[in-house]
């Protein structure tokens, strides 16, 4: 089980700042949308050339050119690249091919997705990398998350990894870990703390732990 640090409210020194503090304990650090939408894909090539030994993820979350658009991602040091579940199937193919050609993986994000047992089967074939729900901002903001969407979709998903997002912190992680997603992207539960050194290793340990057991 991998830990993903996703960034979204920073600029491009604040995202480097803060994962000098939290580098130990994550194995993925998501330059977030809202960044990329700010900054563009140089967030990606300065975050790769500073943390070398982490993978990057660019959460450009597409919809369509996707071909176009992971060759671009990819071309700015992303490894992994998200897509929009709710994409057509040819742009989900598009975006395997251009990442299997580029050597990088494909992340699916299930955000919106109504009938998420059957996208996330479809997906399966499609040849997702990880299929991940994901509740946004806009959904926390009412109460809701993803944790009966992630012990759906482990119960058809055979080939793709899959991962959960959205409002995850320590408190929620332990329910998170019983439904043994391969990666847990955390934002908030990690960047809203003042030490998000102790917080970022606190949940490591958690997954740790569960691994072990
Ligand atoms: O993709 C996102 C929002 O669209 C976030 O990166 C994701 O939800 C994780 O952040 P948080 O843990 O703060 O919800």
């Amino acid at each position: 089980m991998k830990l993903q640090l996703a960034l979204d409210l920073v600029d491009i020194p604040q995202a480097i700042e803060l994962v000098k503090e939290v580098e130990a304990f994550i194995d993925i650090v998501e330059i977030g949308t809202p960044v990329i939408n700010k900054e563009g894909l140089k967030a990606v090539t300065e975050m790769k050339a500073a943390f070398p030994n982490l993978e990057v993820l660019a959460d450009v979350k597409i919809m369509d050119a996707a071909a176009y658009e992971v060759s671009n991602a990819s071309a700015a040091g992303a490894d992994i690249v998200t897509i929009l579940a709710q994409a057509e199937d040819s742009s989900i193919k598009g975006a395997v091919e251009e990442a299997k050609k580029q050597g990088k993986k494909i992340l699916v994000d299930m955000i919106a997705v109504k009938d998420v047992k059957t996208r996330a089967a479809e997906l399966d074939l499609l040849g997702a990398d990880y299929i991940c729900v994901h509740t946004g901002y806009d959904l926390q903001a009412e109460g809701k998350d993803s944790f009966e969407d992630l012990r759906t979709i482990k119960s058809v998903v055979k080939n793709a990894r899959t991962a959960i997002a959205g409002g995850i912190k320590l408190e929620t992680l332990p329910e998170v870990i019983k439904a043994q997603p391969d990666l847990i992207i955390v934002g908030g539960g990690i960047t809203s703390k003042d030490d998000k050194g102790a917080e970022a290793e606190k949940i490591q340990n958690l997954i740790k732990e569960s691994v072990t057991v």
